[in-house]
């Protein structure tokens, strides 16, 4: 039989973030691979830890299909991690499991010389770009496939703490104590980042997200130096060597300040936290072009009525404009498959 072949713009996610306006707003969800699901636990054990199955092609390009499988989503997102980067500049991590990360700290200027340099970063990163690769081909051709990373603030908020921290006081401690070196190492992340997206679109990345997750805790004139505009030197780069790639940027905790974020940085699509209401959204943010949000995670363990009706609300406040579904922020350990199912049928029947 004559397989039925998929233009890349027949895909539901690449039209909206063309700015079409869909009947049915696709949809994904931020951890989408993670530890809520049965069969990711099972490979993540065969892999050993966390890491290892970040850096095992195979096992990475599995878990990213998982939920492809389950409940087709519209999107896969590569599984990897915001922090492969620093790694892959020379700082120590590793997964507590149960805490989180820990990194080898950056605070002065010789440590942040001693750095690798950028193009040395693709050494530790190349079998990320090969579970690109692989995804490219496995992918149902209707699955529009992500590639990420950190923007450059929240990525040295963990450089310079060494460990996630809830209101990032070391990176501010060192903006405000030693700020050449605190700007320095954003250059470093800046770089390494536009290196980083550009090897993931050449293995096969058709959207690229980046993730500003402490974006929140800058304000005023940081908020638009240390969040908004590393992220818009990195969307300039990135449009200048692929003008057709959509980027999807995702200031979290940015409040008012998502008003004005697709001119700001460039960005085709700024994914929205639920902080902010969806009619407040669509008034001040889809008018400039495509959404992507904001179900509150915690609807993913709850689930019921109230998960029904404020999916059915966020896709009717935003049924205006382009708009992707997608949670606040990323699905917690402690979800329940079934609730990510009664999502789905809701957005795809709203
Ligand atoms: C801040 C950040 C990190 N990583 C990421 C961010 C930005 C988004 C956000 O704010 O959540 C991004 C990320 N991390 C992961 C993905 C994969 C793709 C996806 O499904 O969304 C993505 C896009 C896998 C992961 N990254 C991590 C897991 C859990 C690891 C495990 O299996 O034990 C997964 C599936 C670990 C991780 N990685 C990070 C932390 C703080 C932790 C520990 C917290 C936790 O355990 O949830 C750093």
């Amino acid at each position: 039989m004559k397989k039925e072949v998929i233009m890349p713009s027949d895909k539901t996610i690449l039209r909206a973030l063309a700015g079409e306006t869909l009947p049915t707003p696709p949809i994904w969800m931020m951890r989408q691979a993670g530890r809520y699901l049965p069969e990711y636990r099972e490979t993540r054990a065969k892999a050993g830890d966390f890491l290892s199955l970040c850096y095992n092609p195979e096992l990475a390009a599995e878990v990213t299909l998982q939920p492809i499988r389950r409940y087709g989503f519209d999107a896969a997102i590569l599984f990897a991690d915001i922090l492969l980067l620093p790694q892959a500049l020379g700082a120590d991590l590793w997964f507590v499991t149960g805490e989180g990360p820990r990194l080898s700290t950056i605070k002065s200027a010789d440590e942040l010389s001693a750095l690798k340099p950028i193009s040395d970063i693709h050494d530790t990163l190349g079998p990320v770009y090969e579970t690109v690769k692989i995804l490219s081909e496995e992918l149902p051709q209707e699955t529009t496939l992500i590639g990420f990373a950190g923007a450059p603030w929240t990525v040295a908020t963990y450089m310079i703490a060494g460990r996630g921290t809830p209101d990032q006081a070391p990176a501010h401690a060192l903006k405000e104590e030693n700020q050449a070196v605190f700007e320095g190492l954003l250059k470093v992340i800046t770089e390494g980042t536009i290196a980083y997206l550009s090897r993931q679109i050449d293995a096969g990345a058709e959207v690229v997200k980046i993730f500003d997750s402490w974006a929140g805790s800058l304000s005023g004139a940081d908020f638009v130096n240390y969040a908004v505009k590393p992220t818009a030197e990195i969307v300039k780069a990135l449009k200048k060597r692929y003008p057709d790639v959509p980027v999807i940027a995702f200031p979290r905790g940015a409040g008012e300040s998502y008003a004005g974020m697709h001119a700001a940085t460039g960005a085709d699509c700024i994914a929205v936290d639920d902080g902010v209401d969806a009619a407040w959204v669509a008034k001040y943010v889809q008018k400039d072009g495509c959404v992507q949000g904001n179900l509150a995670s915690s609807h993913m363990v709850t689930g019921g009525r109230g998960l029904i009706d404020e999916t059915q609300r966020i896709c009717d406040a935003l049924s205006g404009g382009p708009h992707i579904f997608n949670l606040g922020h990323g699905i917690t350990p402690d979800a329940d498959p079934k609730n990510v199912a009664l999502m789905i049928e809701t957005v795809r029947n709203s």
